[in-house]
């Protein structure tokens, strides 16, 4: 997992900036991000729902470095005050690049002829950017995972969605009764709806074809579990960080009368993510 760059990277050097929320670094915000050059820098203002791309996981989807603002602690500021704060943070700017629909200020008062009226150097502004007639916004991708519609989420991400999680204990069923799975805690990141998912699962930086339970196991002890089966590996190990990559929803959760139905659907989806990797990699060669 790639660190913040920000740290790194003096604040004077910028000379360019996108601004925005950027949760999801979808799509429409990589075309921002294409107009940046070579002393570009992020302006991400952090609103509460952040849940695509949480924050600590955010600079992975950029070359730039990413440098976060509270939106509670500027959103009293008036546009001249926001523009004045941006000039003193980054003494160097001269471009300034956002969306067509970017507002800013106390009770976003200020749009896209403010900001060029108040900021003395480049505004750049990117037009709507759609997919298939649908507008790309991080709002319209949490809708597509909630519904559980995988493939649409990552149309319009440009990308896999991805979550994180630490391994826990699972209810030690698993491997005797059915199939191991790693059992995952996970923080902050927007869950698809419950069921049952076509995954990559990351550990130590392997990619490895996985099927993935998301919900409350209605069959067993009723408790939420995110759990991972790796296909055709044995895995020991405990693991600090695993990531999920969601490719597509096999089907709903379900609640199993007896335990041998429960393997006979579990079997039946492994057969089906197995099918999927062996017609996605006749297609890859
Ligand atoms: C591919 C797969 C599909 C699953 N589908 C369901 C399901 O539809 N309903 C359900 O209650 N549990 C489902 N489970 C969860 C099992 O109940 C769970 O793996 C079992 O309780 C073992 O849990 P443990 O790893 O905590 O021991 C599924 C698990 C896997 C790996
Ligand atoms: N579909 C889009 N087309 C063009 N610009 C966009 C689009 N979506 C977001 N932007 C721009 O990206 C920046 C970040 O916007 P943000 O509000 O965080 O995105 P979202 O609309 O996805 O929530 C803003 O400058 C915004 O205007």
């Amino acid at each position: 997992m790639k660190k913040s760059s920000s740290i790194l990277i003096n604040k004077k050097n910028i000379t360019a900036i996108a601004l925005g929320g950027f949760d999801g670094m979808h799509i429409a915000h990589q075309e921002l991000f294409k107009n940046l050059g070579t002393n570009g820098g992020i302006v991400s203002i952090e609103s509460d729902y952040a849940n695509l791309t949480p924050r600590t996981y955010r600079q992975e989807y950029s070359k730039y470095p990413i440098y976060y603002y509270i939106l509670q602690n500027i959103k009293h500021l008036d546009g001249k005050e926001f523009i004045a704060l941006l000039k003193e943070e980054y003494p160097n700017l001269k471009k300034i690049v956002v969306g067509f629909d970017f507002c800013f200020g106390k009770n976003r008062k200020n749009c896209i002829n403010e900001l060029k009226e108040l900021f003395d150097g480049e505004v750049v502004v990117i037009d709507e950017v759609k997919i298939d007639g649908i507008a790309v916004h991080s709002r319209v991708i949490r809708d597509y995972i909630n519904d559980g519609n995988i493939k649409m989420a990552n149309k319009l991400l440009g990308k896999e969605y991805k979550i994180f999680g630490t391994q826990i204990k699972g209810q030690g069923l698993g491997s005797k009764n059915f199939v191991p799975t790693i059992n995952l805690n996970v923080e902050n990141f927007i869950l698809p709806t419950e069921g049952v998912y076509i995954t990559k699962t990351i550990i130590n930086e392997e990619e490895l074809p996985s099927v993935t339970f998301l919900g409350h196991r209605v069959s067993t002890d009723g408790s939420f579990a995110v759990e991972t089966h790796i296909l055709d590996k044995n895995i020991t190990n405990r693991f600090s960080l695993v990531q999920i990559k969601f490719l597509d929803k096999l089907r709903g959760n379900r609640k199993f009368d007896s335990f041998e139905e429960l393997k006979k659907q579990i079997e039946m989806d492994i057969k089906e993510a197995k099918e999927f990797f062996q017609s996605k990699s006749s297609i890859d060669n």
